[in-house]
């Protein structure tokens, strides 16, 4: 598969980005987090507005690709899709009334779907996510100088959240969930059970600004805590691990915190092992023919 054409590049990947959206929220049960069984520590959302934010996102991440497509990444290109995400954080709060659904996620799905946008599809996604990580480190003279909860939690406790993740490379996609996603996979539990052990292990090892925003240290370091023990108990398809998985909601729910940053690292990672099966289809197909 080739793109032949930036607006086919941008339906291709804007469609996958969506469908990563839909495939986290859908993901039950999910801890602390908004899924169809509950809305976890949430009060304002649920998983219909989950999914209505999810779709009117998909012009944003077109025009992302579109923008995006087989260029070089530069300071330009970083203010073009900036501007674009900015726009589509306004669509988001317009569709859900002034609710942040998926502001962590428009950046990490942004950056990632310029960063593919700039190959070809077949390229490693590991080079995708650090034609990405590239993209974020060049500045954005037109970043709006107010306080965000991302900002406050900075000031607070030295974390750069979001941001840190995409200068640094992504390495929660890279070194755990990517690898995690897999590793679950061959041990033959199901798909659901696979995508939500990727998500306890991004629990278990992300500063979340989210956590940190609403709980403070406690609640972070209860969560990685909680989530570790699950992984270290046979993972969520074990009885012992789901029981844990279950502590962990609980704990979530007292202490009003949601894990957001790790579910959009998960929907991140669902997006790149979209692309990464039809690299490994495309191989299949040249081998055989
Ligand atoms: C970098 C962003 C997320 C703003 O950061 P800030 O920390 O100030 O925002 P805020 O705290 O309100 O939201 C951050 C969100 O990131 C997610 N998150 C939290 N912690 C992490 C983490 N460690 N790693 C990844 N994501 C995280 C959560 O969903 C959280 O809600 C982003 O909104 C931004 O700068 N957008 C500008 C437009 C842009 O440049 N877009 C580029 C491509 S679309
Ligand atoms: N399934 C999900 N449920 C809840 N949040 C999610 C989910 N998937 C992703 N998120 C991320 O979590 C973030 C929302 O978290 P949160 O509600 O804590 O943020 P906030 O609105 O900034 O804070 P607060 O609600 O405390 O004012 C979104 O930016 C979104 O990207």
């Amino acid at each position: 598969m080739t793109w032949n054409n930036a607006k086919e590049c941008g339906e291709v990947l804007g469609n996958w980005a969506v469908q990563a959206l839909i495939a986290e929220a859908e993901l039950s049960p999910k801890p602390g987090l908004v899924d169809p069984e509950d809305t976890g520590s949430h009060a304002d959302m649920t998983f219909d507005l989950l999914v209505a934010s999810a779709a009117s996102l998909r012009e944003t991440f077109e025009s992302i690709a579109e923008a995006s497509y087989l260029r070089e990444p530069d300071q330009q290109l970083r203010e073009e899709i900036a501007a674009i995400g900015r726009q589509g954080e306004r669509k988001m709060m317009h569709v859900t009334g002034g609710i942040n659904t998926h502001k962590g996620a428009i950046w990490v799905l942004g950056l990632l779907t310029s960063g593919a946008a700039l190959h070809q599809p077949g390229q490693d996604v590991k080079r995708m996510i650090q034609t990405a990580s590239e993209i974020a480190c060049y500045p954005d003279r037109y970043i709006p100088d107010i306080p965000t909860h991302g900002s406050s939690v900075f000031a607070r406790f030295g974390v750069k959240g979001a941001r840190g993740e995409a200068e640094s490379g992504f390495p929660h996609l890279i070194k755990i969930a990517l690898p995690k996603l897999v590793q679950a996979r061959e041990r033959g539990i199901s798909e659901p059970l696979a995508r939500l052990e990727a998500l306890v292990a991004l629990i278990a090892h992300l500063d979340d600004t989210c956590i940190l925003h609403r709980g403070g240290l406690p609640a972070l370091q209860m969560a990685k805590q909680k989530a570790k023990a699950i992984l270290e108990n046979g993972g969520v398809s074990m009885a012992e691990g789901w029981r844990k998985l279950e502590e962990l909601n609980q704990s979530l729910l007292e202490s009003n915190a949601s894990p957001g940053g790790s579910a959009d690292l998960l929907a991140a990672t669902l997006f790149l092992d979209q692309i990464e099966s039809v690299h490994y289809v495309d191989k299949k197909v040249f081998l055989t023919t």
